[in-house]
């Protein structure tokens, strides 16, 4: 597959993936799905490989979840809402190997929900990290609530999706979002640093480690994929149309007036 949308580089034993689409603040669309699921199987059957990096390109987002720019009604491409986004999700947790999120600027929305989702995230002392979905008009109603809700706790993941606010690296480190939060300048080297510890490690007991610990929020991936029918549906009312009008058109959304 030739990538239009991500950098996939393999070096050392390690598997870096990076959104490249900085103009959109690393937001992704269908395409960059499609390429981050290949880029991610990839890895999975590279024997080469024992840990993998998700990071965003330049130095100001991670990644900022769906590209607002596209989503209007739907995203436009393949799966439920247009956005094959549960299968990147499902891919991070399925591979075998260790998934590191190199949180260099800001993850908000669904960049937020792939920090969750990795094994381990390192975080740039200038990173922003938040949910957007009530304000843009969308939610991620699968991992991005209940896997949060047991990463960093029911009140404060109910407090990050219901209020939109964005936390600073320091925060994210305090409610157990992040393991390691370094100065901007040293985030390659920590990341490098935690890749080599793992890359020497018995890769046989860290995939079995990393599947035992996927067993107990399993049941999450079925509810979100029946939720993201539901998800399909909110889109395609006004209400949720709204939010991405809004974004678009850089003003603050009036939900309640289209509220049915
Ligand atoms: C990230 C921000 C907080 C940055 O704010 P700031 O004021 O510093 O900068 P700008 O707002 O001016 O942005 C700079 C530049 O980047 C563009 N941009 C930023 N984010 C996006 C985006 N998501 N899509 C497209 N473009 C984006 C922005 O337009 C500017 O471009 P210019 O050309 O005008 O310079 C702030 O930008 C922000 O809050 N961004 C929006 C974040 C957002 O709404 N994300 C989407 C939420 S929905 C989602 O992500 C989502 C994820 C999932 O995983 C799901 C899974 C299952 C179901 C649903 C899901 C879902 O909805």
């Amino acid at each position: 597959m030739e990538y239009q949308d991500i950098l996939y580089t393999k070096q050392d034993g390690i598997a870096t993936i990076m959104i490249n689409r900085p103009a959109q603040y690393n937001a992704f669309r269908a395409q960059t799905c499609e390429e981050m699921i290949h880029a991610l199987k990839d890895a999975d059957f590279d024997r080469t490989i024992g840990v993998v990096v998700l990071t965003g390109a330049g130095d100001k987002a991670f990644c900022t979840g769906g590209d607002q720019g596209t989503q209007d009604g739907g995203y436009g491409g393949r799966g439920t809402i247009g956005l094959p986004i549960e299968e990147v999700q499902s891919a991070i947790r399925d591979i075998a190997k260790p998934v590191i999120a190199r949180v260099n600027g800001y993850a908000i929305g669904g960049g937020n929900v792939l920090v969750t989702i990795c094994d381990l995230a390192i975080a740039s002392d200038k990173a922003q990290l938040g949910q957007a979905g009530p304000r843009v008009g969308s939610v991620d109603p699968g991992f991005g609530t209940a896997l949060l809700a047991r990463v960093v706790g029911e009140k404060k993941a109910r407090e990050i999706w219901y209020l939109c606010r964005r936390y600073t690296a320091q925060e994210a480190l305090a409610m157990g979002l992040v393991n390691a939060v370094v100065p901007h300048d040293q985030l390659d080297a920590e990341v490098k640093k935690w890749c080599d510890e793992i890359v020497e490690k018995s890769p046989t007991a860290i995939a079995l480690a990393k599947k035992s610990f996927n067993v107990d929020t399993e049941l999450i991936r079925g509810m979100g994929g029946l939720a993201m029918h539901a998800l399909k549906l909110y889109y395609e009312t006004a209400e949720s149309a709204e939010g991405g009008n809004a974004f678009r058109e850089k003003r603050k959304p009036e939900f309640r007036k289209y509220q049915k």
